[in-house]
């Protein structure tokens, strides 16, 4: 089976490098999928109260046999349910719906600066946190000026900040904000939602010349850049090339080629701007 490195977090929690993403895999379908994934030799999976199949990706994890300290959970916070009080009555909800009495890794969603809310609702993650309902906590999507307004308000730093990240969108600023401060930078979208990244020439040449397949480039520059990603994939066959990434590595000369593809090419919502309802 895969030996998948970790990173060690801020607060001395190790997490994969390498995890499973569940967006857009409907509820009754994920305990297939995300069963597949652990037979695959994924431990980590990453879902949040709105992809609306924390249930069915429970089932998964108590049907897998897997032991509970060998999983690596991550759920998110909806904008819908900042704020301090509604923040801890989202976690109950999602940590029901999970199966599960605390998570490995519990983010807020999104800032939504406008609401004005994301300082409480990152004091409630705190709270979950000392309560040990949650291994770690952090956030999701913050831009530097957001992460800056929550250590000056709350003195904490957060333990993981996931946002979109491929070689089209590179986030060198936001990379190297996170390491100033300690902050694990997680990959969404790593593969560009297999919209076009997959199909870019010099992607396309480097995988002939390792005898992959561009997605596993694509990953591995993920794991050689030393971030977290977690690919999300419904198919069995794709599910496993995903993390076949082990094997080979990729030189100087991939590198040079691949960090010329970042044109700054954003597939989500903006956070500066993302209303988030
Ligand atoms: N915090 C946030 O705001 C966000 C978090 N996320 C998280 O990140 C995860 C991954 O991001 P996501 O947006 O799903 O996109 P990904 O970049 O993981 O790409 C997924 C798409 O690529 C296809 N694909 C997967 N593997 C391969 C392969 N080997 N070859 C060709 N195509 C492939 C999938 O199709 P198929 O399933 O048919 O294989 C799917 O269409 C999400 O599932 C979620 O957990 C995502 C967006 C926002
Ligand atoms: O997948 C996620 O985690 C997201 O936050 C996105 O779905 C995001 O909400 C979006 O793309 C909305 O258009």
């Amino acid at each position: 089976m895969t030996q998948v490195p970790s990173i060690t977090l801020n607060n001395g929690v190790a997490m994969p490098q390498l995890g499973f993403g569940v967006w857009q895999v409907p509820d009754d379908e994920a305990t297939a999928v995300v069963s597949a994934a652990l037979a695959a030799g994924y431990r980590s999976v990453d879902t949040a109260s709105a992809y609306r199949n924390e249930t069915g990706t429970g089932r998964a994890l108590a049907r897998s046999g897997v032991p509970r300290d060998e999983l690596f959970v991550t759920t998110k916070l909806w904008n819908t349910d900042q704020g301090y009080d509604a923040t801890l009555r989202a976690f109950d909800v999602s940590l029901e719906r999970l199966g599960l009495d605390r998570v490995d890794l519990y983010l807020v969603h999104w800032p939504i600066p406008s609401a004005g809310l994301y300082v409480d609702t990152y004091r409630a993650l705190e709270r979950i946190l000392a309560d040990g309902r949650a291994r770690a906590i952090g956030v999701s999507n913050f831009l530097p000026e957001h992460l800056e307004r929550l250590l000056e308000e709350t003195g904490v730093v957060p333990a993981v900040n996931q946002i979109e990240l491929h070689p089209q969108l590179q986030q060198a600023a936001a990379r190297a904000f996170h390491e100033r401060h300690g902050i694990t930078t997680e990959a969404w979208s790593p593969l560009g939602q297999g919209r076009g990244l997959l199909e870019v020439p010099t992607v396309v040449a480097i995988a002939h010349k390792h005898g992959r397949t561009p997605a596993q480039v694509v990953l591995r520059w993920h794991l050689q850049l030393g971030v977290v990603a977690i690919p999300k994939s419904a198919n069995p066959r794709r599910i496993e090339e995903n993390i076949d990434l082990f094997g080979f590595t990729l030189d100087d000369e991939d590198l040079t080629a691949l960090a010329a593809l970042d044109e700054g090419r954003r597939l989500g919502p903006d956070p500066a701007s993302f209303s988030g309802f």
